[in-house]
């Protein structure tokens, strides 16, 4: 069924229609993109026992050494014994943890050809699904997992609270264990794992968590643009003030990674099989998908490229994006308005605070492509700052998301989710609504709303968004940046392009195994008699570049889509901040 667009002319109708109906893409009204009920454990027809047989014993074969040669044994299945979109979503989650298995294997060379009973299924369950056949974030986080106890809630309770019960004198302990420890324990798990660790377990079911928070946030931002339709602000301020409370939860449940996820484990042993084979050293060509392409007209096999999963395919975070206007650019370019005034500035890759912490004016739109330009316009008040936006959107020709790795990962993210991204983009006004009315009508008084409420309201959801980036940020400099200078990782040692690597040696601080030039560049001389001097392998896999180990820089570190990844953060962090509307 198409969707059901509606815009603020709807508005004079006496019924209006719904903004878009979350159940036309897929989306649950409580919990969005997650599916309301647990995934499939296994496929139900007998026909698929084959594929669930190797995932039955992944492990002991990937322990064994063996995964390679049974999946090369089994029958090339038809995609048709597949009923429903759940047992489609079972089917692509089963061939992505084979496919990953077979090509990274477990000391191990890589392989660069998929066999055709892995690849020629995997592409049409993607097709079904309208994704690219790689592994991603819908596959081992929005389908992987299921209740321990079927009959108690979704939930991954805070047990942090449960563990300091422990510390209780004992006689005390019991009652209150009795009484309230279900309410703190966990009641989730994953599917199927890479590495059979709990350390992975977790890294997916915090992420699935934020997902379910998530619907809360989804359903309020279709209430939120009913509200501006309706020039309704009591209404639009209760739904900002949800997305707010969503986002609170989700910074919570965010830092709950670091409970249970080992960096080190996450970093060296999870890491490596959710790579891809773009931008990949270790498959530079890509891979080739055994039966599925012709070869070309020189009679060569063909390679696809693909990027690894990644968290950063998560739809509910960009439709955050998109539901506050907070737009996003190629890293290198900034472009955007912070406390009332406009900036627009080319900056140079690896440049990473804006100079002087500041901003920079443009008195044209014809300024926004010429990097050298910088004046002095400052915003006067809300319709300026509309204005100013207006312009650079259709500088921009609408053309979002700008962000290459954002349009890259669209791929990688269900069709019906994606297209919701596609037609929240084509209405989401409430940053515009907002700067147009600061001065609210009677009906406001007298329901006690002031002039500047709704802009703290927005103002609030971005602040929680950039707490998001912010705390992002450190788990990626926890979980890559520190891991990377760490090493000890040795996922490929028998490999023999590894083994054919260049030895580098740096220098860690013994207690936390951090390189000295990654805690303090400019003071290295005082710590160093505490260190040791360690022979480090630079692994191509690792991502890391020569330049990071002798520099000890964190700029040259790529993440799974290729991104520059702290100067790509910190960049969507920016511009985050940037939108906030000055009071
Ligand atoms: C150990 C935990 C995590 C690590 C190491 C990590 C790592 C990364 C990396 C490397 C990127 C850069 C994009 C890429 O090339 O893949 C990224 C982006 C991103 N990640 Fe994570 N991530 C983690 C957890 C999460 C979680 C739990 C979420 C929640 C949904 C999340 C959401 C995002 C988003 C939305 C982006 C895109 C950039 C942005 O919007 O700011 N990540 N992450």
């Amino acid at each position: 069924m198409a969707p059901n667009h509606s815009n603020e002319e709807n508005s004079h109708n006496s019924l209006p229609c719904p903004i878009l109906r979350v159940e036309d893409y897929d989306i649950h009204p409580k919990t969005g993109f997650l599916p309301p009920n647990p995934p499939l454990t296994r496929l139900p027809d007998l026909y698929y026992s084959p594929w669930e047989q190797v995932i039955d014993s992944y492990h002991d074969l990937m322990l064994a050494g063996r995964l390679g040669e049974s999946i090369n044994m089994l029958p090339i299945l038809e995609t048709d014994h597949l009923k429903s979109i759940p047992e489609y979503r079972r089917a692509f989650l089963i061939l992505s943890i084979l496919a990953h298995g077979f090509v990274w294997g477990k000391y191990e060379a890589v392989r660069d050809v998929l066999p055709a009973c892995i690849a020629i299924p995997w592409v049409k369950v993607s097709n079904v699904l309208e994704i690219a056949p790689i592994c991603n974030h819908a596959a081992v986080v929005l389908w992987n997992w299921r209740l321990i106890f079927p009959d108690a809630p979704f939930d991954l309770k805070y047990d942090v609270f449960a563990m300091e019960i422990y510390y209780l004198p004992v006689n005390n302990s019991i009652d209150i264990r009795n009484n309230f420890l279900p309410f703190f324990e966990s009641n989730l798990a994953t599917l199927i794992t890479f590495t059979n660790t709990s350390d992975e377990g977790w890294f997916y079911l915090v992420t699935t968590t934020i997902e379910a928070i998530g619907g809360r946030a989804l359903n309020a931002i279709i209430l939120a643009l009913e509200a501006v339709r309706d020039r309704d602000n009591f209404k639009l301020m209760s739904a900002l003030m949800v997305i707010c409370s969503a986002m609170k939860d989700i910074n919570e449940t965010l830092q709950r990674m670091f409970d249970k996820c080992d960096p080190y484990i996450f970093y060296w042993k999870v890491r490596p099989y959710l790579s891809g084979w773009e931008n990949e050293d270790r498959l530079p060509k890509g891979l080739i998908y055994e039966g599925v392409d012709q070869p070309d007209e020189y009679g060569n096999p063909v390679y696809r490229q693909y990027a690894g999963g990644s968290a950063g395919q998560s739809a509910l975070i960009q439709a955050i994006d998109i539901a506050l206007n907070v737009e996003h650019y190629p890293t290198g370019v900034k472009t955007g308005i912070t406390n009332n005034k406009v900036f627009s500035s080319e900056v140079k890759e690896h440049t990473r605070e804006e100079p002087n912490g500041n901003c920079y004016a443009a008195s044209s739109i014809n300024s926004l492509s010429n990097a050298s330009s910088c004046y002095h316009l400052r915003i006067q008040n809300h319709q300026q700052q509309l204005e100013f936006e207006k312009m650079s959107s259709n500088a921009s020709n609408n053309n979002k998301p700008q962000q290459p790795y954002l349009h890259k990962i669209r791929q990688n993210i269900p069709g019906p989710h994606r297209r919701f991204l596609e037609d929240l983009a084509k209405i989401a006004n409430i940053r515009q609504y907002i700067l147009t009315r600061t001065k609210f009508p009677l009906d406001d008084k007298v329901q006690g709303l002031d002039d500047d409420d709704l802009v703290k309201a927005y103002n609030d959801c971005l602040n929680e968004m950039k707490n998001f980036r912010n705390k992002h940020l450190q788990i990626v400099s926890t979980y890559i940046v520190i891991q990377s200078h760490r090493g000890g990782g040795h996922f490929h040692t028998k490999n023999p392009y590894l083994a054919k690597c260049p030895v580098s040696t740096i220098t860690h601080n013994t207690t936390t195994n951090i390189p000295i030039t990654a805690i303090n560049n400019n003071s290295t001389t005082n710590t160093m008699s505490t260190c040791v001097s360690v022979t480090h392998l630079k692994t191509k896999d690792a991502r890391i570049t020569s330049k990071t180990i002798t520099n000890g820089s964190d700029l040259d570190l790529k993440g799974t889509g290729g991104t520059n990844l702290m100067p790509f953060l910190k960049q969507m962090r920016d511009e985050t901040i940037a939108k906030e509307i000055g009071s």
